[in-house]
């Protein structure tokens, strides 16, 4: 990347809630569920916001749009809703297309990628992937250590433990220089290649992913399990 600190312009978010959710289960879009009467997709916008994103571009299944704008109405930051993909990383390029055409913000430098579905994010979580890019980095993970023992298994033989000191878990937001996440998805798209997340993106032009540290409130609700562990969180206040 180039020597200047991204400083000035505001830090968009791209916030990628056109998932069914289909592992939790339900008739609405899982980013559109409530915890505590708030929807998932509010929190993460909130969330954000307060970690010093000033814009957010949601991302969500098409046909769905009024029903997260209706979501979205208190939401403190501008909030642009576009429809997404099949894949996740379809849901995110046409975030980025958004971003691309969007005149207002084209001083934007520093873009970041969140899950809706990692409602609780904190703040500080927010603020070090913020910083690290305005320091340099192309490409910014927040990531904790695995606290299981990991197995990897194969189809006909045994099973092999895997070291998993060297190991980490992948969260979201995740931070760009702008022209990184633009050109990275673009390469993705041009060969055909899927990726799970953002910074596999970066990687795949030779980009280096630097690592913050995350945090165990930045899960991503995924089963029925997170959601009553959200709403056991959030009515003890520790959410
Ligand atoms: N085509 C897709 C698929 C996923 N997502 C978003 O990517 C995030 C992470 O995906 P995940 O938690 O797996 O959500 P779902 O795909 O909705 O869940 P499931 O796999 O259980 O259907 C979610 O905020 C989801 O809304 C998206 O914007 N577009
Ligand atoms: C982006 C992500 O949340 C990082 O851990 C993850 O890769 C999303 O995976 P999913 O299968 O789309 O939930």
């Amino acid at each position: 990347m180039g020597e200047s600190p991204h400083t000035a312009a505001p830090v968009v978010a791209i916030v990628v809630a056109a998932g069914s959710g289909s592992r939790l289960g339900g008739e609405h879009p899982k980013a559109l569920r409530e915890v505590a009467g708030v929807p998932l997709v509010a929190r993460s916008v909130h969330q954000l916001a307060a970690g010093g994103v000033g814009v957010c571009i949601v991302v969500v299944a098409a046909g769905t749009e009024d029903a997260f704008e209706a979501a979205l109405g208190d939401a403190p930051v501008p909030c642009a809703i576009v429809a997404g993909g099949a894949e996740r990383q379809h849901s995110v390029a046409n975030g980025l297309a958004l971003l691309d055409l969007h005149g207002g913000l084209a001083g934007a430098e520093v873009v970041l990628v969140h899950d809706a579905a990692r409602a609780f994010v904190p703040p500080d979580v927010v603020v070090r992937v913020i910083a690290a890019v305005r320091a340099g980095a192309d490409a910014v993970v927040p990531a904790l250590p695995v606290a299981d023992t990991i197995r990897e298994v194969t189809d006909d033989g045994p099973s092999a433990l895997v070291d998993r000191s060297s190991l980490r878990a992948v969260q979201t937001p995740q931070g760009f220089a702008r022209a990184v996440l633009l050109d990275a998805h673009e390469a993705l798209e041009e060969s055909g290649t899927l990726v799970t997340d953002d910074a596999a993106a970066a990687e795949y032009l030779g980009h280096e992913v630097t690592l913050v540290a995350g945090a165990r409130e930045a899960f991503k609700v995924t089963d029925p399990f997170d959601l009553v562990i959200a709403e056991a969180l959030v009515a003890r206040g520790q959410l």
